[in-house]
């Protein structure tokens, strides 16, 4: 699914009048219709007291239009006109001339904090003060409004987007923005409802289709991609018939150290549950043991040193490599990384360690092998690229830095983000279950095994990534959150693979819907 700037929904909805030969009010009648439709379902004409606040522009005209329709459908309903200027627009106005046709209970007009009306934890309060043309920072007595508003335990359903949050642009002010309990957005998710510093306000979010121009929508480039199912389903490359083993390729793990074994192992599994057709472990000697007993499957190479990687050499050409997880920061783990970057030209995964050596040794960036995919949580890339202002600002260095080094990033974190170029691609799977040690280990692996099966470095990253959290989402529904481990996500790979065709057993699930 796509991601547009608000700029880019702005012109769509001015194509779509066009080409669909309907006014701008018809649109926002259509908009507040999917909005009626979505609580009514829900509501079944249940007579909680639903409080609406409406700004002065085309958000406040949502608001009005779905009043009206609650109201002619005999709900309880009270609409509030936030004045928060002397404006209003054309679609407010209509709308507000039409609302007044279905009740004597006209909206009531707020001009300050002796308006903020009782709301009781039961009611449901529906935001329709500001929606994509936020232009500033909400201020004075508005600002209060809001957080009145959040103090509330009533239900809070958000038209669009959260009043007081920017679609794609930094927020300044964390005070003066509506903590939603649920977004209801039109055509479109926003960037804003992705990103780490943002996203607590959109903790959940239907997408309302509201046919806007389809021809604008799909030959449009959007800001960012969402990674759901259906993306995942076109990633996949089919396993042949007559495949054998090194049609899926050889990848090499190098990984480990004295007490981090287990990075080792849990990588090397991945490779293999994702398909990968043959996987040597490269290990410090004091692995060896530990690997040929956990992974029967693995050829393993050991190192001359005993607790560490000082020389990474072997006698075959893996098809992929991934490096990093667990080897410590030895000076010769950084010698070793630096000989290996120089004589190899095939992919990488670099994680972990490999990549706080790459931090701390700046030489090592130059000799990153092209199409490499670098895979940092986020206290690694502020490592590597240094400290940011905002999560654009983080945006914007990452895809500089993909497009200087020629790599793919993924920017690990609860919606991992993949930075290729100027593209982002935004994941939808996986839960904080997976917030446990060595899980990252697993998607190196995981990402090392699609590269040897032949997929591409940003298809192998944005698929890996999908399957890594729908295992991980597989996990959590046997075991809930808490009891998650890294290698319960590394079994579950199969019935990831398994899910990605399976019947769809919810409606949502088969629009592809969040
Ligand atoms: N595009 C689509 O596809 C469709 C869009 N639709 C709907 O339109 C919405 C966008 O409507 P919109 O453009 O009228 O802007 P909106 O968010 O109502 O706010 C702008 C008003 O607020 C004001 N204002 C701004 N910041 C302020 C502040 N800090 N403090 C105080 N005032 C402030 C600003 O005033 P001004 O800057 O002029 O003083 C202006 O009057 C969109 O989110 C969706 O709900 C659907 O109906 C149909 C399809
Ligand atoms: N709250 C969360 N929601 C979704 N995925 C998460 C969440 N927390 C962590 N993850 C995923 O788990 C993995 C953790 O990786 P990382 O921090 O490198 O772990 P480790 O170093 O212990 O292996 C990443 O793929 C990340 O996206
Ligand atoms: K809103």
């Amino acid at each position: 699914m796509k991601i547009f700037s608000a700029e880019q929904l702005y012109e769509a909805d001015k194509i779509t009048i066009e080409k669909q030969q309907i006014t701008s009010e018809d649109l926002m009648e259509r908009a507040g219709t999917q909005l009626f439709q979505w609580l009514h379902q829900r509501l079944n004409g249940a007579p909680v007291p639903i409080h609406i606040f409406c700004g002065i522009g085309d958000n406040g005209g949502d608001g009005l239009v779905v009043g009206r329709l609650l109201i002619e459908h005999g709900y309880n309903v009270v609409v509030y006109v936030v004045n928060c200027s002397d404006k209003r627009s054309k679609n407010f106005l209509l709308n507000y001339d039409k609302i007044k046709n279905v009740t004597k209970n006209w909206p009531i007009l707020m001009k300050g904090e002796n308006d903020f009306p009782k709301i009781n934890s039961e009611d449901i309060i529906v935001d329709a003060i500001f929606g994509i043309g936020l232009n500033r920072c909400p201020g004075g007595w508005v600002k209060k409004l809001i957080q009145y508003l959040n103090e509330s335990k009533a239900f809070k359903l958000a038209i669009d987007i959260p009043s007081g949050l920017y679609s794609n642009s930094p927020l300044e002010d964390y005070e003066a923005v509506l903590k939603a309990n649920h977004t209801l957005t039109f055509q479109a998710p926003k960037l804003a409802f992705f990103l780490p510093e943002t996203a607590g306000f959109v903790s959940n979010f239907d997408v309302l289709d509201i046919d806007l121009d389809l021809e604008f929508l799909y030959n449009t480039e959007p800001i960012a991609q969402l990674i759901s199912k259906p993306e995942a389903q076109r990633f996949y490359q089919t396993r042949e018939k007559f495949g054998h083993k090194g049609t899926y390729g050889h990848a090499l793990i190098v990984a480990g150290s004295y007490g981090k074994m287990g990075a080792a192992v849990l990588s090397t599994t991945a490779a293999f549950r994702i398909g990968a057709g043959m996987v040597t472990a490269f290990v410090p000697k004091c692995g060896y043991n530990i690997l040929q007993t956990a992974i029967p499957e693995a050829m393993v190479i050991t190192d001359t040193e005993e607790e560490f990687i000082s020389t990474v050499s072997f006698d075959f050409e893996p098809s992929a490599i991934g490096i990093g997880m667990g080897i410590g920061k030895n000076k010769a783990t950084v010698a070793a990384l630096k000989k290996l970057f120089k004589d190899s030209e095939i992919p990488f995964v670099i994680d972990a360690d490999a990549l706080n050596n790459i931090s701390e040794n700046k030489e090592l960036l130059k000799l990153l092998p092209k199409n490499s995919v670098l895979t940092p949580h986020p206290g690694e890339l502020k490592r590597l690229i240094g400290e940011w202002k905002n999560d654009y600002d983080k945006l914007e260095e990452v895809k500089k830095f993909s497009e200087k080094h020629e790599v793919v990033i993924v920017i690990k974190g609860a919606y991992t983000i993949t930075v290729y170029g100027d593209k982002l691609y935004i994941n939808t799977s996986g839960n904080p279950g997976m917030a446990t040690a060595g899980s990252g280990d697993a998607l190196s692996g995981v990402i090392t095994g699609l590269l040897s099966q032949g997929y591409d470095p940003l298809l192998a990253s944005v698929f890996g990534i999908y399957m890594h959290g729908c295992a991980g989402d597989i996990t959590a529904g046997q075991m809930g959150y808490e009891a998650v481990m890294a290698g319960d996500i590394i079994d579950n790979l199969g019935e990831a693979y398994l899910d990605l065709f399976a019947k769809p057993e919810t409606d949502n699930e088969a629009n592809g819907k969040n």
